[in-house]
């Protein structure tokens, strides 16, 4: 299993290019912030931000996001991603599973539980991503990006029961991993959903990987 943990950013990178961060609005999950920073020219400036008011202290980003591929004999593999409505888009997403990281928790043990919860199945962690952000221009919000396999045939995944909490609702759906872009674009003109970036790139790159360079469109003539 390969693991990266990587040093705080801000404790690196930024101690002398931000100057100050001022709370301006804080609700129970977010809060606004006002941070003022100095751009490459010397300049003073200050950027509206975004952040999450549940991230655990000494923990490098707020959540786990699941890459789950089901594998079972004589079955093509599955991705296995959740629809659920999301408040703030006023819409159904098309998502990986992943949740916010407990406390005195790994993103590995994270991404199990939350896989576990969302979708039912157990899974075992491959490999385990650096911190990475999520909207940067917006928010601070990071999260890790966790690759689970899920043995299919094994009875622990043969009816699985998801354990959502008051409150949460999501539908599992499985997708063949060998189709997934096009199985996605079926979904969305079906129904009313809005991808999640991660679950569209993923299958834009597992297309481009097996791709001949003259079927990429950007080395198209
Ligand atoms: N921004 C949020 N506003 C809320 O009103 N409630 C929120 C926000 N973010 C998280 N939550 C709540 C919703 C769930 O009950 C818990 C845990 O969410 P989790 O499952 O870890 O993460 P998601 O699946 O990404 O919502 O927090």
């Amino acid at each position: 299993m390969e693991n990266h943990i990587s040093e705080d950013p801000l404790s690196t990178v930024s101690k002398d290019i931000i100057l100050k961060e001022e709370t301006l609005l804080k609700g129970k999950w977010v809060q606004l912030a006002e941070t003022t920073y100095v751009d490459q020219n010397g300049q003073t400036r200050t950027w509206e931000t975004v952040k999450r008011t549940t991230r655990v202290e000494g923990s490098l980003a707020d959540g786990v996001a699941i890459i789950p591929v089901l594998q079972r004999t004589l079955h093509y593999e599955c991705m296995v991603l959740i629809k659920q409505f999301r408040p703030p888009m006023g819409c159904y997403c098309l998502e990986f599973p992943a949740g916010l990281i407990d406390e005195n928790e790994s993103p590995q043990q994270a991404a199990l539980r939350e896989l576990e919860e969302e979708t039912g199945y157990k899974g075992e962690v491959i490999e385990c991503s650096p911190v990475s952000c999520l909207d940067p221009g917006l928010s601070n919000c990071t999260t890790y990006v966790v690759t689970v396999h899920i043995n299919g045939d094994d009875l622990v995944n043969n009816k699985p029961k998801p354990k959502l909490a008051d409150g949460e609702f999501a539908e599992t759906i499985l997708l063949p991993r060998m189709e997934l872009r096009k199985c996605i674009d079926e979904l969305v003109a079906k129904e009313k959903l809005v991808v999640d970036a991660r679950v569209y790139t993923y299958a834009l790159a597992l297309e481009h990987a097996v791709a001949k360079p003259f079927e990429l469109p950007f080395l198209k003539c």
